[in-house]
Parts: structure tokens; sequence; C-alpha cells
């Protein structure tokens, strides 16, 4: 049995400006920080990732069409995009490949309109209002569940 490929790590608009503006709600971290906690926390169970932000839903769809047969998972924050996009949901829908939600503020203490989403019922697992912890929580998760 071969072993597992790395775990996607997909960031969705805006949030390369992690760290920037609404440190109340976001934290100072920035998205290089996300993405350096994830790669050590998947280094500590031997595992890699590749990491992947865009501002346009079109440029996450491709990104997620290329992880079929190379990442074994999907570790996805989809922004705004959780609450708009049918497009992005038909995209994860990939067999043998779990995919973990993550949001960094706690979507359901916020507007009414962050509380729906997309993305959670074909997820695995959703982790909001951990802060960037949320990360690390979803990749524990999945290579342990792998
Ligand atoms: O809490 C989360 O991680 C969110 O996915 C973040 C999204 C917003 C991403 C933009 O984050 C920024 C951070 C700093 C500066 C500007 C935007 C928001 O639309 C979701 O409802 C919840």
């Amino acid at each position: 049995m071969s072993a597992p490929g790395p775990i996607l790590v997909l960031n969705g608009p805006n949030l390369n400006m992690l760290g920037t503006r609404q440190p109340e709600v976001y934290g100072s971290a920035t998205l290089d920080d996300v993405v350096e906690l994830c790669r050590q926390t998947a280094h500590r169970y031997g595992r890699e990732i590749a990491a992947f932000q865009s501002n346009s839903e079109g440029a996450l769809i491709d990104r997620i069409h290329r992880a079929c047969g190379v990442e074994s998972a999907i570790v996805i924050n989809p922004a705004g995009l959780t609450h708009t996009s049918v497009a992005l949901r038909d995209a994860l829908v990939i067999p043998e490949v779990p995919i973990v939600e993550v949001h960094i503020s706690n979507v359901h203490a916020r507007e009414e309109f962050r509380a729906h989403s997309y993305i959670s019922p074909i997820a695995t697992a959703v982790v909001t209002g951990m802060g960037i912890q949320g990360y690390a929580a979803a990749i524990e998760f999945l290579v342990r569940s792998a």
C-alpha cells in the first residue's frame, strides 16, 4: 500500500490579507504563518502539504481538479465562497478524497448569512472558531484517520 499523498491546503478570497485587517476577528497571523503551521503539523506525522490561495473562484476550482490523483485530502477555508459557491462545492466532491472545511472565526456567532455553508454538506468535517489552530486540528484529524 503506497504512502498517502500530500494534503492540499486551500485558502479562498481575501485570505491573502490575513494579519493586515480585523485582527479582532481573524487574529494577527499572516497567510504565510498559516501555511507554515500546516507544514509543521503535517511533518510531525511524516506527511507533506501543498498550499494554494486565490481570490478567484475559477483558479481554486482548477487547483482542485489538479489535486485528483495527487493530493490525498483537502483542507479548505473557502472564505466568502463558503456562502455562495455551488461550483466550488461541486468541484470538491471527489471520491476517496476527504474534505475538511476550516473557518478562523466562529461563523455561527457572526452575521446570519455566514452561518450557511454550501461546502459543509459535502465536507467530512468542519472546524470553526478555533483561530488558525483550526487548520492544525484539520490536519491532525486527517493524518490520524488516514
Ligand atoms: O472565519 C473565516 O475563516 C472565514 O472563512 C473568513 C472569510 C473572510 C476572509 C477574508 O479575511 C480577511 C482577513 C483579513 C483582512 C481581510 C479579509 C469570511 O467571509 C467567512 O465568513 C469566514
